[in-house]
């Protein structure tokens, strides 16, 4: 080991059990393995309540905090010392004693499209169904493909495609990141533009979580920190923690670091129904990202973004 190596010789990893938790539990583990010859990395597993209440609407059943919890209480007691996330998955607040690491290099943040018989959503008929349980995805479908059917479609992604191949929906969407994670490249028969749906805050990102006081645990996990893609997702989640949205509400955030420095943000906040869906945008500094975030927010708090959040039973704080 090289002088400045910490002093610990193992890392615990806190892992749900589904295959995209393993697989990007996997990932970190190979990429800490690179970095550190002779680190020992081992994985604590387990399942989070969201893993079993497969069969209700998240927002109902306390929304997607619940695939973080158990493996925060993991990293309270000391049964573990990391937990690799879906950034998009991450509450915007962090239990005492615990917070964000890192950001890991992020890929694709889109949306994808897929279905056995249509090649995009523009080309399904009335009244076919599209599945999808987040609020997020239905609000934008559904301003712009008013004559389409939304069904709601949880499980993991591999149950997903399983539904989808046994006819329950004439297609599908799905984050383009988590199917290519677990080899679905192939499948995608189109990527959502943007425009069409704009990604959620933090998609296509991994970040990992420790306690706060745990220096050697931060410098270990250091070197795998991607500054573009941190300053990306920091705006995107200053946007959203102004807009006080959890997770499972009709919000999208997407930026975009431009070759001049600067950082292009796009917010998007919808009715779920699809009957108003404001969406506006903001470009300045990168340095300024989470300034920008948080200016973008009040501009749409000021065009109405309080009223639909209120209906979805989210209170912004006053400016
Ligand atoms: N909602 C669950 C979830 N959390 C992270 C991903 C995909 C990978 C990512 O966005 O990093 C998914 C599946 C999906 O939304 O289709």
């Amino acid at each position: 080991m090289t002088p400045t190596a910490p002093s610990v010789d193992l890392i615990r990893i806190a892992t749900r059990e589904s295959p995209l938790a393993m697989w990007q539990t996997e990932f970190v583990a190979d990429e800490l393995r690179r970095l550190h010859p002779g680190l020992r990395v081992e994985l604590v597993s387990m399942t989070t309540k969201g893993d079993q209440l497969l069969d209700s609407p998240l927002a109902k059943i306390g929304g997607k905090g619940l695939f973080v919890k158990e493996l925060e209480l993991a990293l309270m007691d000391g049964r573990a010392d990391i937990a690799v996330h879906s950034m998009k998955d991450v509450p915007m607040r962090f239990p005492d004693g615990l917070e964000l690491i890192a950001i890991l290099e992020g890929h694709d943040p889109r949306d994808a499209f897929v279905s056995n018989e249509y090649e995009s959503l523009a080309a399904l008929p009335a009244g076919a169904v599209v599945g999808t349980s987040s609020l997020r995805r239905e609000t934008q479908i559904r301003s712009r493909y008013p004559q389409l059917e939304i069904k709601m479609l949880r499980g993991n992604i591999q149950s997903r495609m399983a539904k989808l191949d046994r006819g329950d929906y004439d297609a599908i969407i799905l984050a383009a990141a988590g199917l290519k994670r677990m080899g679905y490249d192939a499948r995608i028969r189109a990527e959502l533009s943007p425009e069409e749906s704009l990604p959620s805050v933090g998609q296509g990102a991994l970040g990992i979580e420790a306690r706060s006081d745990d220096a050697a645990i931060h410098a270990l996990i250091a070197p795998l920190i991607h500054a573009a893609t941190t300053t990306r997702v920091l705006a995107e989640r200053a946007f959203n923690t102004r807009l006080n949205g959890g997770c499972q509400v009709p919000i999208g955030g997407y930026a975009m670091l431009q070759d001049d420095g600067n950082l292009w943000l796009r917010g998007m906040v919808g009715r779920p129904d699809g009957t108003l869906t404001l969406r506006d945008e903001i470009t300045g500094a990168a340095t300024e990202g989470e300034a920008l975030g948080v200016a973008l927010a009040e501009r749409m708090l000021a065009a109405g973004a309080d009223k639909i959040l209120a209906e979805v039973g989210i209170h912004a704080d006053p400016a």
